[in-house]
């Protein structure tokens, strides 16, 4: 392969006349740095026989446009993926142009390649039935990988609706955005003619969605690795690279200049290599999440790396890429939807606990203050609502202080427990135990009048009086003090607790160890 530096009129190349002036090329692909269109020449090693149907094929075109003089015809075969010159029989995979009378080894084959964009274009020969099996491959791959992304992104927006979660909509426009890059850059974006025609041939485009996508996928990974909180450093840096981008998207609209491109692509390093540091960071504090952006960004990383060193004309360009990129996306974006719901799960079970932990006092077992509070308030207005009787029993233990004055908190706890313990033993499943205050138990019993009541009470006192905790192979002797109320009728939650809590403190007035009603004081 060799390329001319230069665009002079066809008729001057096609002479042969300027064949010294063009200069060697290593390897199979065209790989074109310059906007102007400049000229190739090809030239076969062996004979390759009509009979063979060759074409010849310039792979991953995207918007390149080629003008291909085979041997002995007159005009040109123009070829792109958009446009006019776009040619539907074969698929997107690469631009062919049948050579009907073959190949003789030594005779070149002109082109004159205009490339927007700087894009390796590998260059092969192959027989018509090996370009129709290839393309159904081709077909086959690139539609799995695009159609993995395009339930990935039906997915966020079902778990955006479902679990309301504001990242899924992060994920979606980063799916959203890489499956139009990737069906603008493959082609299959031809698929439909109002689209082709309106942004198939605008380099802008591209660079557009690819901005969309870095920046809605950088937001995400923020997010999604809690930056702002873990690591506020990386995340000042990832908020100066997101606002550069959001400048740069605009810049693209504006003009199709290749240095929004090359700023475009060192914003993309400086990201990158942010959210990768930050990733492998949070593996080492043991963070869930980055263990899952590494193991998603990992390959796409790996082929970025790869890819800048075909650009850079390190190594060779592969075929593979072409499917090995999009397939890391997908790929990427199914890791990320399961991290993002462990995420979610993780999160429900942080709540679940802190709810537990809230309701539920972690000493006895029984209710909270807040929970008691709760419960009492609907156990009224129900009675209320349906004219049904509710007591309430109010107890402390007595001289619990010297308990722990005499035997230290580590005893007063387990004596505390003990005794809630017993005492919930003794009521009914529908009744409902909870630690009002220190020492205090409070008691709702729905259904119940104050005879009924004062006999759970009686029934409660005796429990602990009748029998001496076991603590720590020692014997406690303890004892409750109890007030009883039944509620009235209108009466609120603060004046029926008010009343039980008078007949506690009568209980206690009139030398502990028994039970009072909201009245009487009853003697054990
Ligand atoms: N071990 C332990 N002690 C607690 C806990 N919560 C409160 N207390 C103690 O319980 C004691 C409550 O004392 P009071 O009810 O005021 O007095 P008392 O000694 O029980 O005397 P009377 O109630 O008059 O019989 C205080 O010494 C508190 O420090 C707890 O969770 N664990």
């Amino acid at each position: 392969m060799a390329r001319l530096d230069a665009d002079p009129v066809p008729a001057e190349v096609l002479t042969g006349a300027l064949d010294n002036q063009f200069s060697d090329v290593e390897g199979q692909t065209i790989f074109e740095t310059s906007r102007q269109p400049r000229w190739w020449r090809l030239v076969a090693t062996r004979d390759i026989p009509a009979a063979d149907d060759p074409q010849l094929l310039l792979m991953a075109p995207y918007l390149n446009e080629a003008e291909v003089w085979t041997p002995g015809e007159p005009l040109p075969v123009r070829r792109a993926l958009y446009g006019p010159a776009a040619d539907d029989a074969v698929s997107t995979r690469a631009l062919v142009v049948a050579l009907p009378r073959g190949v003789v080894a030594g005779e070149p084959i002109y082109l004159r390649v205009r490339a927007p964009t700087t894009l390796p274009m590998p260059v092969s020969v192959e027989s018509m039935a090996d370009v129709h099996r290839k393309d159904l491959t081709h077909v086959a791959l690139r539609t799995a990988v695009l159609a993995t992304m395009a339930v990935l992104a039906f997915l966020a927006v079902g778990f955006r609706v479902g679990v309301g979660e504001t990242s899924y909509t992060y994920l979606l426009l980063t799916l959203i955005a890489q499956i139009g890059y990737l069906s603008l850059t493959g082609g299959e974006l031809r698929m439909s003619p109002v689209l082709a025609d309106l942004i198939g041939s605008d380099p802008r485009i591209g660079r557009l969605l690819g901005l969309i996508a870095l920046l809605a996928s950088t937001h995400f990974l923020a997010f999604y690795l809690n930056l702002s909180e873990r690591q506020p450093r990386l995340m000042r840096l990832v908020e100066v690279c997101s606002a550069a981008m959001g400048l740069l998207l605009l810049v693209s609209l504006a003009t199709p200049s290749e240095m929004v491109g090359g700023i475009a692509n060192l914003v993309l390093l400086v990201v990158t290599g942010t959210l990768f540091l930050a990733s492998v960071v949070g593996c080492i504090e043991r963070q869930r999440s980055a263990f899952f952006v590494l193991l998603s960004w990992l390959p796409m990383f790996a082929l970025a790396v790869w890819r800048v060193g075909e650009l850079q004309e390190w190594w060779p360009v592969s075929p593979w890429m072409q499917y090995a990129f999009p397939a890391s996306f997908a790929g990427a974006g199914l890791v990320l939807m399961v991290g993002l719901t462990d995420k979610m799960q993780q999160l429900r079970r942080d709540r679940d606990r802190a709810s537990q932990m809230a309701t539920y006092d972690k000493l006895t077992g029984a209710l909270s203050r807040v929970a008691i509070e709760e419960r009492l308030r609907d156990a009224i207005d129900d009675a209320h609502a349906q004219r049904r009787r509710l007591s309430i029993v109010f107890f402390d233990i007595d001289r619990f202080k010297q308990i722990n004055d005499q035997h230290g908190h580590r005893v007063g706890d387990e004596f505390l427990r003990i005794i809630v313990l017993r005492a919930r033993n003794r009521l009914r499943v529908y009744d409902m135990c909870g630690r009002y205050g220190g020492d205090e138990i409070l008691v709702i019993l729905p259904d119940t009048g104050l005879g009924e009541a004062m006999g759970v009470a009686e029934n409660l006192r005796s429990a602990i009086d009748s029998r001496p905790l076991s603590i720590d192979g020692g014997l406690f002797e303890a004892s409750l003090s109890i007030g009883v109320a039944e509620l009235r009728q209108g009466e609120g939650m603060s004046a029926l607790i008010e009343r039980a809590d008078g007949a506690l403190y009568a209980s206690k007035a009139a030398g502990r160890n028994r039970v009072s009603s909201g009245h009487a004081v009853a003697t054990a």
